[in-house]
């Protein structure tokens, strides 16, 4: 029989098929190539070689499709190449190419090689009809030939799901009795087990199954298996937890079918086996019929694409096109409203506990402190991002190889302020690679960098989408999907979403395929399509695309309006206590490596110290007599002592007023990762009460030495009973600086407030004229800090005596000022309640700079429209539209499929799941599904 080989070619890779044995594509994991598709019948297509090439046979119920018609048979020969949708005409597409005599093809006489797999080759596209004129064919740079392989296939890349699930798929041919596949060995390992013992798994080498993965803890669970099979999984409390088909367990049963999670890896029973597989990112991502609402504004509207793994998209549009709220849904910070993201076949928002720890998510503005050097900044990342129970040379290892990833060597001991836009932007993403996400996702990486830098960083997030390959420290690659403004190096992209206003779909596929389909000549041009795209109705843009020959009809099932997911635990790694101590470390690092500030912190109590000093106080601040031995009033010992506190209060308020507010980007970021808002907080107050403190014992030193109160009426000392009221009034206004810190959101903002609250406290402390005795503007003097440190002053100094000499009656002027030991305690009390109070008030207002995470709960219009969206059924689906939507007779992108459940439709596939190691065949529909959802 003549030598020729079969190139099958799906979404996510290719089988080389040669020899004279048949072969099966099929959803059946026993098949040769596997394409896990509800629409793929379990043995859908027999390949056989015959004389004249490959006869390719239609075994399944639903059918074989060519350009549109059902065909039972074909034959494919020498230098011909077949299009083949299964189940459908939009099922999933594979392309069949027979070559004669193929390269590497075994000799005649021994057996034939088992099929290989190996990455898809290019497959030429079908020529686009473009509903702007062509624009004529520019070559692309030699660099874009992997863009250019993904661009080819990207007709059958939205369609076609060879073997998906949360466990990598097994592409080659798989051994039926162990499952296992000869083409990816290394994503699976079999680990035998002896049935009635216990096994510990862990990332310690001491434990029975070492997880090498440093978002599992050393000791991470164990599993006990029943003598009569079963088992049962315990979480020995590690931060990450474990989890059971996508659900965090501390102790459940595990049947054979179930899926362990532990950080990136993946476990199942198989009979007196447990099966690891190790999710690497090669994994597809899509998102399915997404719509979101804001109140009755659709804010998205049927957003549906696939994304094969490894792929790096691009999203552009105009402003206001939707970009941030795509992003929101895609990483599940704001889940869509109505439609699915799947990862890896898995629904991200049901199983949002495990799945968010694989997102990294790279914010617009870079949260890193300008201060810290490129390898302290990573280093303290780390401490934050994993266990407590790394090791420093664990976390150390694992700086090094981001570092050596994205190429930042030569910067690691620059500070972050010295780096280049794009190498800022290169320590940012190395922050997020950390844990080594499977899909990454960055807002507007390059806005605000030149060119050169724009490049650099697309070419940057183009290479880690493709992984380094095998040997690197970065083998696999994952998905990046990047939101832009910047069009000129969109050629990078692999794919390029192109939204238009109100989140519509104006172009979905290969970059090269953009510029034909909107008639530009490059991706210079392209801002004009930005033009269009905003003097255009959504609807119109998306309903154009669909018309056109780029549109890839979708085989998903019509979208399910989705409950709001519940609120989910931190993903916090370290207790608090950790925490604390990582970032008190962190913001001193901060502090000291910024000499300037430090000399400012240092002079700034010397300064103000010398204000209280230069008021002429020739009597001190005690009682004065007149020559002839009369008590006098000494009216300087107010002045100094009101200008005294006020003075602390100032540098109290000016040393935290900015510190939260500049730092936002940061915290928000490090917010999703885990970092508790307690350990943040109490950092910057134990740095800035030690700073405070300090400031205030020169300052107070300065101010008062040689002219101290004559007795001291609780601590034996005049001069340390001031100091405490100066410490303590400083503190309280620091605490006011730090609520002032979280309620604006520029740090420029804070200097008006800080003017503005330091004029009040002069008036509320009491000492230019007495408020006491003023109705409101009394009361309103108790939230001053001024107030209680002026009258704990006071106390000490006996100022009712000192300034009150000879009043008639004989009354105290202020209540507060009595000098006795209970109202000088009562004033320094009611002053640190005061900085509890404010300490109180910030943590909830620091909740409002918090990334919005999960569906805002006021939506009630939102959620009577995604209701109203629900009862009538998706979009394709009998009825009105929902609001916003397509109206009738124009479908929404995607080709929909019947609504969930429709009368007169089948019931939707199940979510597709690891196949059970080693079963022969698939189990029947419904049992996939993890159970228990
Ligand atoms: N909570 C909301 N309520 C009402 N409208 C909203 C809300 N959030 C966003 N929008 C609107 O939704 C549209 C899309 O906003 P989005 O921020 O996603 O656009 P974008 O493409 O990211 O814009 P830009 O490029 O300017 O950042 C805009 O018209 C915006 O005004």
């Amino acid at each position: 029989m003549a030598s020729t080989t079969l190139r099958v070619t799906t979404s996510t890779g290719e089988v080389v098929l040669a020899g004279v044995d048949s072969a099966v594509i099929g959803r059946a994991r026993a098949s040769n190539v596997v394409i896990n598709d509800s629409q793929v019948s379990r043995q859908h297509v027999l390949l056989a070689p015959s004389a004249g090439g490959w006869r390719v046979v239609d075994n399944s119920a639903n059918g074989m499709f060519q350009d549109g018609r059902r065909v039972s048979e074909l034959e494919v020969r020498p230098g011909e190449q077949a299009r083949l949708r299964l189940g459908g005409v939009d099922g999933p597409e594979v392309v069949l190419a027979a070559v004669a005599g193929a390269p590497g093809s075994a000799p005649a006489g021994p057996p034939a090689a088992p099929p290989q797999w190996s990455p898809p080759p290019p497959v030429p596209a079908p020529p686009a009809p473009a509903p702007y004129p062509p624009a004529p064919h520019t070559p692309a740079p030699p660099y874009q030939a992997a863009g250019s392989v993904a661009a080819a296939n990207a007709s059958l890349l939205p369609t076609a799901r060879a073997g998906q699930a949360g466990i990598p798929r097994v592409a080659g041919p798989v051994d039926p009795t162990t499952g296992s596949s000869p083409s990816v060995p290394a994503a699976r390992k079999t680990h035998p087990i002896r049935p009635g013992g216990k096994i510990r798994l862990g990332r310690s080498r001491d434990n029975d199954v070492a997880v090498p993965d440093l978002l599992a803890s050393r000791h991470h669970a164990e599993l006990y298996l029943h003598p009569g099979g079963g088992a049962e999984v315990v979480d020995l409390d590690t931060a990450n937890g474990t989890f059971v088909n996508g659900q965090r367990v501390a102790r459940a049963p595990v049947g054979q079918r179930d899926v362990i999670a532990i950080g990136h890896h993946l476990f199942q029973l198989d009979g007196t086996n447990l099966v690891e597989y190790h999710d690497s990112g090669d994994v597809a991502f899509e998102a399915a019929n997404l719509n979101v609402w804001a109140g009755t504004k659709q804010l998205m509207h049927d957003m549906t694409f696939r994304l094969p793994a490894r792929s790096l998209l691009g999203v552009v549009g105009p402003s206001g096109a939707g970009k941030s709220t795509l992003l929101n849904a895609l990483t599940g910070f704001r889940p869509a409203d109505a439609g699915t993201v799947r990862y890896a076949g898995r629904d991200l928002y049901d199983e949002y506990d495990e799945l968010r720890r694989r997102i990294g998510y790279v914010p617009q503005a870079d949260p890193l402190h300008a201060q810290l050097t490129v390898r302290q900044a990573l280093e303290y990342g780390a401490e934050l991002r994993f266990p407590a129970d790394t090791t420093a040379e664990e976390r150390r290892v694992r700086v090094e190889e981001v570092i050596g990833e994205l190429g930042l060597t030569q910067h690691a001991d620059k500070p972050v302020s010295a780096l280049s836009g794009g190498q800022k932007k290169r320590t940012s993403v190395a922050l997020e690679l950390l844990t080594r996400p499977s899909l990454l996702f960055l807002d507007e990486p390059t806005s605000g960098l030149d060119p050169a830098n724009d490049q650099a960083v697309m070419d940057t997030l183009r290479a880690l989408a493709k992984g380094g390959g095998a040997g690197s420290a970065d083998e696999q690659g994952r998905t990046v999907i990047v939101v832009t403004h910047s069009v000129l190096f969109l050629d990078r992209c692999d794919y390029v979403l192109v939204l238009s206003p109100g989140g519509y779909v104006a172009y979905f596929g290969p970059p090269d395929g953009a510029l034909t389909y909107f008639g530009k000549r490059d991706f210079k041009d392209f801002v004009d399509t930005f033009r269009d795209l905003e003097n255009t109705p959504g609807e119109q843009m998306a309903a154009r695309f669909r018309a056109s020959g780029d549109f890839v009809p979708s085989a998903m099932v019509a979208p399910s309006v989705r409950a709001a997911p519940p609120p989910l635990p931190s993903l916090r790694q370290q207790p608090v206590s950790a925490q604390l101590s990582t970032l008190t470390r962190r913001y001193l690092k901060v502090i000291l490596a910024d000499k300037s500030y430090l000399r400012l912190i240092a002079l700034f109590p010397v300064l103000l110290g010398i204000v209280p000093r230069v008021i002429p106080a020739p009597d001190g601040l005690g009682f004065v007599f007149t020559d002839d031995g009369q008590p006098t009033i000494n009216t300087d010992a107010t002045t100094v002592l009101v200008v005294l506190v006020l003075c602390a209060c100032f540098m109290g308020m000016a040393n935290s007023v900015r510190e939260i507010v500049k730092e936002r980007d940061i915290y928000r970021r490090e917010r999703t990762i885990g970092l508790s808002r307690t350990a943040y907080l109490g950092s910057k107050i134990i740095v800035l009460t030690g700073i405070t403190t300090l400031q205030c014992i020169v300052f107070t030193l300065i101010g008062l030495l040689g002219r101290t109160p004559e007795e001291a009426v609780l601590l034996g000392s005049p001069l340390i009973e001031c100091l405490v009221a100066i410490i303590v009034a400083a503190i309280a206004s620091m605490m006011i600086g730090l609520l002032v810190s979280t309620l604006v959101d520029n740090a420029d903002k804070t200097m008006p407030f800080l003017v503005l609250i330091t004029m009040g406290q002069l008036v509320l402390a009491s000492g230019m004229f007495p408020v006491n005795n003023q109705p409101g503007l009394g009361q309103l003097s108790w939230l001053a800090p001024a107030r209680w440190g002026f009258a704990a002053l006071a106390s000490t100094d006996d100022l009712n005596n000192v300034v009150g000499r000879g009043r008639p009656g004989g009354d105290p002027i202020d209540s507060l000022w009595k000098h006795n030991a209970g109202i000088w305690f009562l004033d320094i009390f009611m002053c640190l309640l005061l900085a509890v109070a404010m300490l109180y008030l910030t943590t909830i207002m620091l909740r409002r700079m918090e990334p919005k995470v999960g569906r805002p709960a006021a939506a009630g219009v939102a959620a009577s429209a995604v209701a109203a969206y629900g009862a009538q059924g998706a979009p394709g689906a009998p009825g009105m539209p929902a609001p916003g939507m397509p109206g009738p007779g124009m479908p929404g992108p995607g080709g929909y499929g019947p609504p969930t459940g429709a009368p007169g439709y089948p019931p939707p596939a199940p979510t597709p799941w690891p196949p059970h190691p080693g079963a022969g065949q698939p189990p029947a529909p419904g049992q996939w599904g993890p159970p228990g959802r």
